[in-house]
């Protein structure tokens, strides 16, 4: 068997997570971006986008939890919008709230939806919801033609090298908060801060311009370079505590419904190393 390297000289330097590959499943060349799927010998079904890992089947959840009940559970009842997220994971989620009367998902490339579709059941069942509407295209004009219209947006975006590049910048956050409602919350992809501290600096910069209640969590997962990735967690509310859910469901229920998040987790999640709270003062 060979093994499947995720090298990035600019992202992630001097450092490579290796999955043993078992069978390549799909390779394709899509208008935006190199779309393989791989089955692995250990991390079941493995979703890559211009190299870099997006989803593996056995460790997915854990990210896919997270950026989205940080965000739903800090809303009294969210309906909920995804901006990228074409494996259909957040989506998934999503739907596990009983408040959502309609799910949509924006992404820019449907070959990835057309993959998860075929490759990765798990996360793309969500599509077959009648709650869903699936919007093709990109998400920063998506969100042009929508004011005052969504509780809830998760940003689940690849990395800002690549197609989701304009989606780590201000004018992106004053779109998403002309989306929201008045007590509307976001959750973006936040990258690393073993990683990308000085940008994760920048988007939290950036994100307080425009929101009056910005914070920052993060998860362990395995296969995401350094072992784990954050998220920005921003609400238009002002009195807004992002790090205490708004919404719970009883642990008996918990343990049912998540595999990774909970309660507890959501506000631990909120704590951060020194290096990285010293960081975004
Ligand atoms: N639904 C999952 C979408 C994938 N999100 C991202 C895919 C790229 C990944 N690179 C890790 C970058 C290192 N900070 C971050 C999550």
């Amino acid at each position: 068997n060979g093994w499947f390297s995720e090298v990035s000289n600019t992202m992630w330097p001097g450092q490579a997570m290796n999955l043993k590959v078992d069978q390549i499943l799909h390779v394709e060349k899509s208008k935006y971006q190199d779309v393989l799927v791989f089955k692995s010998t250990d991390y079941g079904n493995v979703l890559v986008l211009d190299g870099v890992i997006q989803v593996t089947e056995r460790d997915e959840f854990a990210y896919q939890e997270m950026i989205t009940h940080l965000a739903m559970n800090s809303h009294p009842n969210p309906k909920g919008l995804v901006i990228g997220g074409g494996d259909g994971g957040v989506l998934r989620e999503i739907l596990k709230h009983e408040t959502v009367e309609e799910a949509h998902l924006c992404d820019i490339d449907d070959a990835v939806i057309k993959a998860s579709k075929k490759y990765l059941p798990g996360l793309s069942k969500s599509y077959d919801d009648p709650k869903v509407h699936v919007h093709i295209g990109d998400g920063f004009e998506f969100l042009k033609k929508y004011r005052n219209t969504f509780d809830v947006i998760i940003t689940d975006s690849s990395d800002p090298e690549g197609p989701a590049e304009s989606l780590f910048q201000e004018p992106y956050f004053k779109l998403l908060s002309g989306a929201l409602t008045e007590k509307g919350v976001m959750t973006t992809q936040g990258e690393c801060i073993w990683l990308h501290m000085p940008l994760i600096k920048k988007v939290v910069d950036d994100c307080r311009k425009v929101f009056p209640t910005v914070d920052y969590a993060y998860c362990t997962i395995p296969t995401y370079p350094s072992g784990q990735i954050g998220f920005m967690v921003c609400s238009k509310n002002p009195s807004a505590n992002l790090k205490k859910p708004l919404r719970s469901v009883d642990p008996e229920k918990e343990r049912k419904l998540y595999k990774y998040y909970n309660q507890e987790i959501h506000e631990a999640s909120f704590v951060l190393p020194t290096f990285a709270r010293n960081a975004l003062e």
